[in-house]
């Protein structure tokens, strides 16, 4: 049986990043790991995080629970007819209900050969405490996603202070009092712990709440004809409304020969130098992202 673990967890709460290091420990053990990412946006940004020996499958501008299973289910059966795996992780778009997600990866066609672990969601530490400025259905979602995982990592603790951070543990286990908790940065989970998750989600345990449908989350691409300084895209950042709850793509810098790597998460950019000439492209994700206007977009 191949173990099949599910990373769930609001927009930019660290799942990549916990990915990229599990894929590493697992690599470390001698542990043969693939992987189906399931992005919000047509460029496939995340998978880039995935180096090239890892069969990857990815399913783009859509997402797991809103389509239903069938690209998850074709997307295994493809991974179990091609690839030689032994662990299966399956990373959510941060819109995805877990349940409804994990529901699609139930499937008569190979429930023999999947042992699932379990759901383990990334709670982004800093939007927990200040929950109550989310949209009601954003809120609920992120809610939701923390109730139904087996394992929590209350992540960007670097982010909290020591008083914060027990909070924070002490509320997440308020809501989800059969999940173990762990305080992270950068998505940094031991792998025994994941391990010693067991088939706790079974089948008989779900129950689709169907709430990621009320939460009209859309993706937009934005492409730029000319260049920033950081100052004033960050500036215009910093002007949208806290509906847009993720950016990620590359963004012309004069003076820098190619696009830097650009991130933005609940009120945090992070900059970095690319090193080879990206398309000057980001996605925005959010409620209602196509009427906001951006400075120097070029029109496709
Ligand atoms: N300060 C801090 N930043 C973090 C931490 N974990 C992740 N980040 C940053 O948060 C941003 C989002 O991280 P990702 O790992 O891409 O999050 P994600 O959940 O995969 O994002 P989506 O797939 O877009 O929903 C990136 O800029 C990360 O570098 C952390 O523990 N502390």
């Amino acid at each position: 049986m191949k173990d099949v673990y599910l990373f769930s967890g609001f927009l930019g709460s660290g799942k990549t990043s916990m990915l990229v290091d599990v894929l590493r420990q697992l690599k470390e053990e001698g542990y043969k790991p693939a992987v189906i990412m399931n992005e919000l946006g047509e460029i496939p940004f995340d998978s880039q995080a995935v180096d090239d020996e890892v069969p990857l499958k990815e399913i783009l501008d859509s997402c797991i629970c809103c389509t239903g299973g069938e690209k998850t289910e074709a997307q295994i059966q493809t991974l179990l007819y091609e690839a030689d795996f032994d662990v299966l992780i399956i990373e959510t778009t941060g819109a995805a209900h877990p349940v409804e997600a994990l529901d699609a990866v139930y499937s008569p066609l190979f429930a023999e050969l999947l042992n699932i672990k379990g759901i383990v969601t990334v709670a982004d530490s800093k939007r927990w405490l200040e929950r109550e400025q989310l949209t009601p259905q954003a809120r609920s979602l992120f809610l939701e996603q923390i109730r139904h995982a087996h394992l929590i990592l209350a992540n960007k603790s670097d982010l909290l202070t020591e008083a914060e951070k027990a909070n924070v543990v002490f509320e997440l286990q308020g809501l989800n009092p059969n999940a173990f908790i762990l305080q992270t940065t950068n998505g940094r989970v031991p792998l025994k712990l994941l391990k010693n998750l067991q088939a706790t989600a079974l089948k008989k345990e779900i129950e689709p709440a169907q709430i990621g449908r009320h939460l009209h989350l859309s993706s937009r691409v934005i492409g730029f004809h000319k260049g920033f300084t950081q100052e004033e895209f960050e500036e215009w950042v910093r002007g949208l409304p806290p509906t847009v709850y993720r950016i990620k793509g590359y963004v012309p810098i004069e003076g820098m020969q190619y696009p830097m790597l650009f991130q933005y998460a609940y009120g945090l950019v992070q900059w970095m130098p690319e090193y080879m000439n990206m398309p000057p492209k980001i996605v925005m994700i959010g409620e209602d992202v196509q009427s906001i206007s951006v400075i120097g977009e070029k029109k496709e």
